[in-house]
């Protein structure tokens, strides 16, 4: 071995030829595997070269030779400890060197790892966040088709159940229509039950008082006569006597008595046929006349009434009539469309209704004051070929006891028209109200309960004499009884834009442009009453006056304007606003409207409108009408 190591050694100094020789002569055939084993891809070749051997042998036995043999040795065994030292130092260098770098490498790994770490962390973080958005997304498009899934759920809910209510409207209707058609039925039957009666009924009275009242008028006009003949004959024996007595007295003194008693006699026959005729026409009156309720009326004790014209006539003039002329059903009544219309229909059928001699129906107007109503019912009753005759309920309490005596009375002078008769109670509440407890009752007394019994004992049933028009401010405060007895009923409310203008030309027209008397809208009284002339002796409006010249700024529009301000205002403000721009033209003496003037007074009005308002609010006096 250790000469292995030598021959290496000094083969290194001496060549490889020497080693080579030096190799195949110690170690023969272990130098052939050496060999061998170096160049394992080399083929050996066959032919065995014995001079290196030799030389090798040589060499070491120079080597054994030399006396410094053994220090070459020493030599090599020291430099071989100081390699083997070396290549310690350097093995611990390296080792050292390695750990280093194991270190570093650790180091970047766990730098690495670190980043590694980090970028997942971020990178799980962004993968929560996008899971969140991704989650949050699908709840909500899972909350946006649940809500979408309600919504029509509820869509659908809703249209079934406005099906099922549709379908349940649709039976309560015809259900609700075969009772109204049953209840129709039933009443029309039970109407024509009525009627059939009334009819027997109130001919039977019409024929009896028509009669009566030809029996009666002869009976009254014989009595008459025969009072008269009777002292007319007393007249002729009294003068006859007195002559006789003259010449008697003459003759004979004795015979002044018989003078005496003649005179006496001639007084008493003159006393007697003045008491016996005023005593007849008080008979015939009071059977033909006026009732004392009766304000205003058409009729008068000989029957004649002024222009009243055929119900025939009445329909064809109200179908044709304009609303606004003073022609036609409504004359200068104006009212607003609907109304109007409804008004024009009423006054048609009851037209109607008389031609063909079958039951009026009842009529109430309500609404607020001087709103037309009154004027609308004599309308009414003129252009249905009708009498009228118009009483006001307010005077019915003053008369106590007397009432009931005085309504009768008022029912049996309405069935002798022979055109029938329009009866209008103005101020209705004022002894229609009902019944019951309360303030209203308290405030009734027993003869206005008593009278509105005997009113509704006269009502009771249809009627083809009397139509009844009831005019209040206040139904609500109407007897249920007196209620249930009107057929229509009408609100008269207080007129819009248009029928504010329409009121305003009007007026303007009448009272401005012809200077008409404003007059009163009280109802003429008495004989001139019933022919329908006013107070200012001319039929159906005032006297003319002294026309006004109105300047020119003053037109339509000036009109319009005035309506647009006259909010609120019923007929009769406007009719007195125009009557005041007339009295203020008046007043300033040249008789020339200007516009100054007129807005002036439409001003002034429209103040005194809005505080009237406020007083009624504030419940202030005169915050109710009556
Ligand atoms: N609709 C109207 N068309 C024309 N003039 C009217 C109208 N309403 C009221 N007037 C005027 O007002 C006056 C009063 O009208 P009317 O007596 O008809 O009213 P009303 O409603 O009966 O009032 P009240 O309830 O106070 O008795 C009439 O004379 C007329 O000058």
């Amino acid at each position: 071995m250790l000469l292995r190591e030598l021959a290496r050694r000094a083969g290194a100094r001496l060549g490889p030829a020497a080693i080579g020789a030096g190799a195949v002569a110690i170690g023969g055939p272990i130098g052939v595997a050496a060999c061998k084993d170096k160049d394992k891809e080399k083929t050996v070749t066959p032919s065995f070269d014995p001079e290196a051997l030799e030389r090798g042998a040589k060499a070491l036995r120079e080597i054994n030779a030399s006396p410094h043999a053994k220090n070459v040795i020493e030599l090599a065994r020291t430099q071989e400890t100081t390699k083997a030292a070396e290549a310690n130092a350097k093995a611990a260098e390296m080792q050292a060197a390695a750990a280093q770098h194991a270190t570093n490498t650790e180091k970047v790994r766990w730098e690495e790892q670190r980043k590694t770490d980090q970028a997942r962390a971020q990178q799980q973080g962004q993968i929560k966040e996008y899971e969140d958005e991704l989650a949050r997304k699908r709840y909500q498009h899972e909350h946006e088709s649940t809500r979408k899934r309600n919504a029509e759920m509820v869509k659908m809910q809703e249209e079934a159940s406005h099906r099922q209510e549709n379908v349940r409207r649709a039976t309560e209707e015809q259900i609700q229509q075969s009772r109204r058609e049953t209840d129709r039925q039933k009443a029309e039957h039970e109407r024509e039950l009525i009627r059939a009666k009334s009819i027997a009924e109130a001919e039977g009275r019409i024929a009896e008082n028509r009669a009566n009242e030809d029996v009666i008028r002869r009976q009254m006009l014989a009595k008459i006569e025969a009072e008269t003949n009777k002292a007319m004959t007393l007249l002729k024996e009294t003068l006859r006597a007195a002559g006789d007595g003259v010449n008697a007295l003459l003759a004979d003194q004795t015979k002044g008595a018989a003078l005496v008693g003649g005179l006496t006699a001639l007084a008493a026959g003159v006393y007697g046929a003045r008491e016996g005729s005023r005593m007849g026409f008080r008979m015939l009156e009071r059977y033909l006349g006026q009732p004392s309720l009766v304000r205003e009326t058409s009729r008068n004790v000989w029957g004649f009434r002024p222009s009243a014209p055929t119900a025939a006539s009445a329909v064809s003039s109200a179908l044709s009539s304009s609303s606004n002329g003073n022609g036609g059903i409504l004359g200068e009544v104006v009212l607003e469309r609907g109304l109007e219309a409804r008004v024009r229909h009423l006054a048609v059928s009851t037209a109607n209704t008389r031609k063909n001699n079958a039951p009026f129906r009842n009529v109430m107007l309500y609404g607020p004051p001087g709103t037309g109503k009154t004027m609308a019912a004599k309308r009414l009753a003129r252009y249905s070929g009708l009498d009228y005759a118009l009483m006001t309920g307010g005077d019915v309490a003053p008369l106590g006891a007397d009432a009931v005596t005085r309504i009768h009375e008022l029912f049996d002078w309405a069935g002798t028209s022979r055109r029938g008769l329009l009866l209008f109670i103005d101020e209705a509440d004022a002894f229609l109200a009902k019944r019951g407890g309360g303030v209203a009752a308290a405030e009734h007394s027993t003869g206005v309960r008593a009278a509105l019994n005997a009113l509704l004992y006269r009502t009771g049933e249809l009627s083809r004499d009397v139509v009844l028009v009831i005019a209040t401010n206040r139904p609500e405060d109407l007897d249920a009884a007196v209620l249930d007895r009107m057929d229509e009923a009408l609100e008269f409310g207080l007129p819009d834009l248009d029928a504010r203008t329409r009121l305003c030309r009007l007026y303007f027209d009448k009272l401005i442009a012809r200077g008409e008397d404003a007059g009163d809208d009280k109802p003429a009284q008495g004989f001139l009453g019933a022919l329908g002339i006013g107070k200012g002796g001319k039929r159906g409006g005032g006297k003319i006056g002294t026309p006004i010249r109105v300047a020119p700024d003053v037109d339509d529009a000036s009109i319009v304007t005035a309506a647009k301000k006259a909010e609120g205002f019923s007929g009769r403000e406007i009719a007195k606003m125009m009557a005041s721009v007339q009295g203020a033209v008046y007043g300033s003496g040249d008789a020339v409207l200007t516009a100054e003037t007129f807005e002036a007074v439409v001003a002034y009005k429209v103040k005194e409108h809005a505080g009237r308002k406020a007083g009624f609010a504030a419940g202030g006096p005169g915050a109710k009408k009556r």
